[in-house]
């Protein structure tokens, strides 16, 4: 278990760490989210014993690492790929660490063969490419079959492969009981692999959470609508307190024409239905979710001290609040404000039209009406009165007027049709199912050729798979694989 309590730093008069507190507790991957400069390092740094806290303290299992009498069985950590000695070959590099910890010799062998070094492991740390530096400093981590892991940006560099090995790696350390920090710019690789998030801003914990409760937390949803009739999309929701209606930006998936509006706080069914009724023309209705990536961006965007420039002609990245100033909105903008998007320049192609999810006409919405053709306008037809997506009863006085939580049945013989729209893909953001059990470990190497090529189980030395006391019980013990003899002492790396 790390624990991190109350750490503050300062380096040159600038804070790097303001009264940082957070557990990495046994048997969870804690992913440790945060953009550049935020203290990620410097607290991973602090919890080594690396850097001096101003304030604060940072244990390891309950004392502060550089009291441990077997470092590398106490912690793995990869902080910097690029350590090893350049003309040290990968073997050589893991061989020195080993002995001057009082590791055995074989467990070099076994964790080159759990990195996937073995093609390189007589080749120079100097020549490595960055992924191959990882995967040297992820062996070292693993020399000691440490019961904590600190992993700063292990998948930097990586490969896909490598990724999944890492992913599956931290998995099976937390699975044994083991304590897993693990260190990301990419919310969405931590929450494929992480239990717990840790995100930091500026040196400041702005959330601690699991990944299950920020995803339930932090998924906005919204409805995301192109009409050349805003106005008479407003009056729709006006009056409807819990229901907002915002103009924004404009996609390059969006249809070109009509106004861009994204609604907050009705349910696409409902609104679907209640559009239909009222024949508002629409390009386009879709269901917005933010995603993962999307919620740590609105966490911590205003935290970012590295700002970047807009690239041209790039839609704005939008944090779930409506973007406003932008070329996008403003061509959007410029779009709506027709009139009368129907009877004049916002008819859509037929193209457009096809992609309507609510007809204009009850029967067919795939037809473009013809050049001039006489078209209910805003005028021509009656209000639309205040709609409240929170009342499940109508107060409506206007019986031609559809209500939210109330009429008739979306796709009642009366209604139009309404088309289902395509979610937006989350499944990137889910967890992943159980792991299987040929997952890598150190110490007790399994079967991963179907990830890793070189950790073929029949490579590694026979001595490997015997069972290795330990000093003390650990968390987790239970669940281990029977680790080797490690009869480490002294000498952090
Ligand atoms: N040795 C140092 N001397 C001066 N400033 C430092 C030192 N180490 C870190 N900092 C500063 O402390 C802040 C936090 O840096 P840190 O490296 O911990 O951030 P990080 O979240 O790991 O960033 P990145 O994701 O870019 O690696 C930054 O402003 C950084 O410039």
């Amino acid at each position: 278990m790390i624990t991190i309590e109350g750490v503050s730093k300062q380096f040159k008069g600038k804070i790097a760490l303001d009264q940082v507190s957070f557990t990495a507790e046994d048997g969870k991957v804690t992913g440790f989210l945060g953009p550049n400069g935020a203290g990620k390092s410097t607290t991973m740094r602090a919890a080594l014993g690396l850097i001096k806290p101003d304030a604060g303290r940072a244990l390891i299992d309950g004392k502060p690492f550089r009291e441990s009498a077997s470092p590398m069985a106490l912690v793995g950590a990869v902080l910097d790929a690029k350590s090893a000695h350049k003309g040290r070959s990968a073997y050589n590099h893991l061989l020195a660490l080993a002995l001057t910890n009082g590791i055995p010799k074989k467990r070099v062998n076994e964790v080159i063969a759990l990195t996937g070094l073995e093609s390189v492991r007589k080749r120079k740390a100097g020549s490595f490419s960055l992924g191959m530096s990882q995967r040297l400093s992820i062996a070292a981590a693993l020399l000691g079959d440490p019961h904590n892991l600190v992993l700063d940006e292990p998948v930097n560099g990586l490969d896909p492969e490598g990724v999944k090995w890492v992913r599956e790696l931290c998995r099976f350390y937390a699975s044994q009981g083991r304590a897993v920090l693990l260190s990301s710019h990419l919310m969405s690789e931590v929450a494929l692999t992480a239990d717990n998030l840790v995100i930091i801003g500026q040196g400041r914990i702005l959330e601690t959470t699991s990944v299950d409760r920020f995803v339930a937390e932090h998924s906005v949803h919204a409805i995301r609508v192109v009409t050349p009739e805003p106005d008479k999309l407003r009056r729709i929701f006006e009056g409807a307190n819990q229901v907002q209606v915002s103009e924004t930006a404009r996609l390059l998936s969006d249809p070109e024409r009509g106004v861009v509006l994204r609604i907050s706080g009705a349910q696409l069914e409902r609104t679907a239905q209640v559009f239909a009724q009222a024949q508002l023309v629409t390009y386009e209705l879709i269901e917005e979710r933010a995603s993962l990536e999307d919620a740590y961006m609105m966490l911590t965007h205003s935290q970012v001290q590295y700002v970047t420039r807009e690239v041209p002609g790039q839609a704005p990245v939008q944090y779930g609040t409506p973007q406003q100033g932008t070329a996008a909105a403003a061509r959007a903008q410029s779009v709506g404000s027709q009139p009368d998007g129907l009877a004049h320049t916002g008819v859509p192609s037929p193209t457009i039209v096809s992609q309507s999810l609510v007809p204009t006409q009850p029967t067919d919405n795939t037809v473009q009406p013809p050049d001039g053709a006489a078209q209910p306008t805003d005028a021509a037809q009656p209000a639309v009165p205040a709609q409240s997506l929170a009342t499940t009863q109508s107060d409506n006085t206007r019986p031609d007027v559809p209500q939210f939580g109330g009429g008739q049945p979306v796709g009642s013989p009366e209604q139009p049709q309404v088309f289902p729209v395509q979610p937006i893909d989350t499944s990137a953001y889910q967890q992943p199912p159980a792991q299987p059990n040929n997952v890598p470990a150190a110490g007790a190497p399994v079967d991963t050729s179907a990830d890793v090529e070189q950790s073929q189980p029949q490579e590694q030395p026979p001595e490997q798979s015997q069972p290795q006391p330990r000093t003390e019980p650990q968390a987790g013990d239970a669940n281990r694989q029977p680790p080797e003899q490690t009869t480490t002492q002294g000498g952090a790396r």
